[in-house]
């Protein structure tokens, strides 16, 4: 079958407001940031599909007769995009080697990546020989969304292979994005991969690779905002290595926590409590992101006063509290705060937390000084620190003529 190679790009993801309480359906609001993955996909002749993964150190290739033999008989559990494909996931674990359970780096990054291959080109008669290779500007399982940009990318690319959407570049654009059918296509996909790496995804993350900018996330629903001011945000890692599935995970067990079967008295007094200990947490978050989402649209009507300021900075205390009774703090993320404030700037957790990524806030007032020494002090905890822009584009089809220099030699080097 005929391969149309392309270079796609999706960006990586900061969480305003909202992450762990959306995956139990509550809001989100989450942002786009100027850090993205880059992928390249090549057709071959070698009767081998290659994937090329360097910033996991994944390098890997597979005979596609061999391939062939997981392709399901019948494709119906594939076309449905509700569900996984449990038995294609059972069949891949055992075809490479991963034991139930695992969750390293690579073992998601190639189950999550020979799934949608072979989702994608099951209805083609025969799997194509092709190479995938894969680089990032994000750090990998830090909280700003490394799997949904790896996970976005892999879905535009092999869709866009295997002919089922078409190229949005033309003569004119070296750069362009797909049309809305073929981003939700995209999303769905991308979702599967989520699935795979995250276990419980809300599909907040998948959606912001895809669309990119400034959105409100809510059950499935995607609102991009339109109107957003020109929000100044540092970011910081504290290197501290999480999973984002274990975390989520973590979260539902605190929910549905009981007694451990004690006797017929203290199973009455705890059985059930604990929802209600919780879900008040995560009604909370959700108000917070209502109220962040209304103090932004305010700020985009009338200037922004030092007033909406300070309600942004409380409402993220307030939800890095939550956080921390959902369980998802860490010592480090707690210091980080604690060296940002004693600079007058509020920061908390971003993405699945566990370590990873933090954001803190920086008023149009704050001297370039303030920021300077505060990304002094970060780094000598040992973080990394930068300021970002926020609102970048979603998934991306490239000419190598529009892809960084640096970025096309990494990508061409396997
Ligand atoms: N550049 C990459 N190359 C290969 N695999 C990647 C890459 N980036 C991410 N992954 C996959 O995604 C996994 C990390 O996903 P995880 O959801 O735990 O973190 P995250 O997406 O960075 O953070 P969050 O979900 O909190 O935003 C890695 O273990 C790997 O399987
Ligand atoms: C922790 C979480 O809420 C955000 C991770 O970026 C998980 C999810 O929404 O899928
Ligand atoms: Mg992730």
């Amino acid at each position: 079958m005929h391969i149309k190679e392309c270079i796609v790009s999706a960006p990586g993801k900061a969480i305003l407001h909202g992450e762990h309480a959306v995956v139990h359906g509550k809001m989100a609001l989450a942002v786009s940031l100027n850090l993205r993955t880059y992928l390249q996909l090549q057709a071959t002749f070698t009767s081998k599909v290659c994937i090329n993964l360097p910033n996991i150190n994944a390098f890997l290739s597979w005979d596609v007769t061999v391939l062939n033999q997981l392709v399901p008989d019948s494709e119906a559990d594939l076309r449905n995009m509700d569900e996984l494909d449990i038995e294609l996931v059972r069949r891949l674990r055992d075809f490479v080697g991963i034991p139930n359970g695992a969750l390293d780096t690579r073992s998601m990054a190639i189950l999550a990546f020979l799934y949608i291959y072979i989702s994608i080109f099951a209805g083609s008669g025969e799997l194509p020989s092709l190479t995938v290779s894969v680089w990032s500007e994000l750090p990998t399982g830090a909280g700003l969304g490394s799997s949904s940009a790896y996970s976005v990318c892999l879905a535009a690319a092999l869709l866009s292979a295997s002919g089922t959407i078409p190229s949005p570049l033309s003569d004119q654009e070296n750069t362009a994005r797909w049309g809305v059918a073929e981003m939700e296509l995209i999303n769905r996909f991308a979702f599967q991969g989520e699935r795979i790496i995250h276990g419980n995804p809300s599909g907040v993350d998948n959606a912001v690779g895809t669309w990119g900018g400034i959105l409100r996330y809510h059950s499935g629903k995607i609102t991009p905002l339109s109107r957003v001011p020109m929000l100044r945000i540092l970011l910081t890692n504290t290197k501290v290595p999480r999973s984002t599935k274990v975390l989520v995970a973590g979260v539902k067990d605190k929910m549905n926590k009981g007694p451990k079967v004690i006797g017929q008295w203290t199973q009455k007094l705890f059985h059930g409590q604990f929802p209600s200990i919780i879900n008040p947490v995560l009604d909370s978050v959700d108000a917070i992101s209502c109220t962040c989402e209304q103090t932004l649209s305010e700020m985009t009507s009338d200037s922004p006063t030092p007033e909406h300021y300070d309600i942004l900075e409380e409402l993220i205390d307030i939800n890095q509290h939550h956080l921390n009774v959902m369980g998802v703090g860490h010592p480090a993320l707690d210091n980080l705060c604690r060296v940002t404030l004693a600079r007058g700037l509020h920061s908390k957790l971003t993405g699945a937390g566990g370590g990873g990524c933090a954001i803190t806030l920086l008023r149009p007032e704050t001297e370039h000084s303030v920021v300077q020494n505060t990304v002094q002090d970060l780094r000598e905890c040992g973080y990394d620190c930068w300021e970002t822009r926020i609102g970048a584009a979603g998934v991306q089809e490239h000419s190598p003529l529009a892809v960084k220099e640096e970025v096309l030699e990494v990508l061409a080097r396997y």
